[in-house]
């Protein structure tokens, strides 16, 4: 980091040099032949070092080395295909489905078809879900999805972590559903895996990244149960769905467009620490609380949203949720209450790691025992 830190002093350094010398004798050309390039993984690096050393103290080194290596994945289990024969292969594999292993607390799951009802406590959430995820440290890895008797594809791998919010959106049998940021869809799969869906509608701004999701429903979903949930994808700005459909969904999931810390720290390709979206990213928070403002305003009230970000920035996260609130009590006198989800971090404890002081929502930091997230994700509820 004290390199980094100095590289860019001394860039600093060399430009003001440039400034003194009189314009005659300035060689544009050569200097910016010479000017160092700095890819956007590195701009990113730069940027998170800067940034997330003073927001996570001590803790940053660690988080950095996380992000920087292999993350892991997750298994989600399609419930449309032969589930139990799927489980019983990743178990087979020495994986384990960390979401009922949260929900029994280590009790077995009841067999053939049978339904328990959950621990009652503090578990809201649609037990339907099967993810399976090697254990702490071990840093196996799946096999690839295949396509199963059944004529859609056994499992669709994951970060685990991207599972949270829709176990916190806690989808109860019946609810009318939005997904606002849906593409490419991991996450939309999951709120119908639940099998809670009276309907859906999964949005997408992007055209081409809806193709993506339809493409994922298509090998995931039969007909029948796509036509039963009556899902609907759309592509429209998410920011004016306030206006087109208010107050009438139970549950929805704003999962929006951030800085992607993980994807910006390892691909080149639409990484938006280019110097060509600098204003793009400046304009991410702005972006965000709009998104946030839409899903509140076509939330029923008595609803619930749950906000979510895959970026470590309170900048993008608390401060998005706060500002949000601010905004919908002052210009439209609509009260947002935020849910606690502390018991998240007790009951996922041996497959994620928790960032402790949040001010509000959770914050799944990568680690390299559990090297999953960042996943920020927060619930509300709409009371007015
Ligand atoms: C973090 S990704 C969503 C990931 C998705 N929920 C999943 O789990 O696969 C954010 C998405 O927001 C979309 N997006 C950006 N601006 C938007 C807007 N104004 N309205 C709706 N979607 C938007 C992007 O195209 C991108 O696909």
């Amino acid at each position: 980091m004290a390199a980094l830190v100095g590289r860019g002093v001394r860039d600093m350094l060399k430009r003001a040099d440039f400034m003194t010398v009189p314009r005659r004798q300035r060689h544009k050309k050569k200097w910016a032949a010479t000017e160092p390039k700095f890819p956007a993984t590195r701009l990113a690096l730069q940027n998170f070092d800067m940034t997330y050393s003073v927001q996570f103290g001590d803790l940053w080194p660690s988080i950095r080395v996380s992000l920087l290596s292999e993350q892991k994945y997750g298994a989600l289990v399609n419930n449309f295909a032969a589930w139990d024969r799927v489980s019983a292969e990743l178990e087979q594999l020495s994986a384990r489905d960390f979401v009922n292993e949260a929900i029994f607390h280590g009790e077995p799951e009841p067999k053939n078809g049978q339904t328990a009802a959950p621990p009652p406590a503090s578990w809201a959430c649609s037990p339907n879900l099967r993810c399976f995820t090697f254990a702490r440290g071990d840093v196996s890895r799946f096999p690839p999805a295949r396509l199963g008797s059944l004529g859609v594809m056994d499992y669709y791998l994951m970060d685990a972590a991207s599972l949270l919010p829709v176990l916190a959106l806690g989808l109860q049998p019946g609810d009318t559903v939005l997904d606002l940021c849906a593409a490419p869809g991991g996450k939309t799969l999951a709120l119908l895996q639940t099998g809670c869906c009276r309907n859906l509608a999964a949005n997408d701004l992007s055209t081409s990244r809806a193709g993506r999701l339809q493409k994922v429903l298509h090998s995931y979903v039969p007909q029948d149960v796509r036509d039963r949930n009556r899902v609907r994808v759309t592509s429209w700005d998410g920011r004016k769905w306030g206006e087109l459909e208010g107050d009438i969904y139970d549950r929805v999931l704003v999962d929006v467009p951030c800085t992607t810390d993980r994807h910006s720290l390892h691909e080149e390709e639409n990484n938006i620490f280019k110097r060509s979206r600098k204003k793009e990213r400046q304009m991410l928070p702005m972006l965000q609380m709009q998104l946030l403002a839409a899903g509140l305003l076509a939330t029923k009230p008595g609803g619930h949203v749950v906000y979510s970000t895959c970026s470590l920035s309170h900048l993008q996260n608390e401060y998005v949720v706060q500002g949000t609130i601010e905004l919908l009590a002052n210009q439209y006198d609509i009260k947002v209450h935020v849910e606690d989800l502390t018991h998240f971090r007790k009951l996922f404890m041996d497959t994620f790691s928790f960032f402790p002081s949040c001010q509000v929502g959770e914050l799944v930091i990568p680690n390299l025992m559990a090297n999953f997230g960042p996943m920020y994700f927060c619930k509300m509820c709409r009371m007015t």
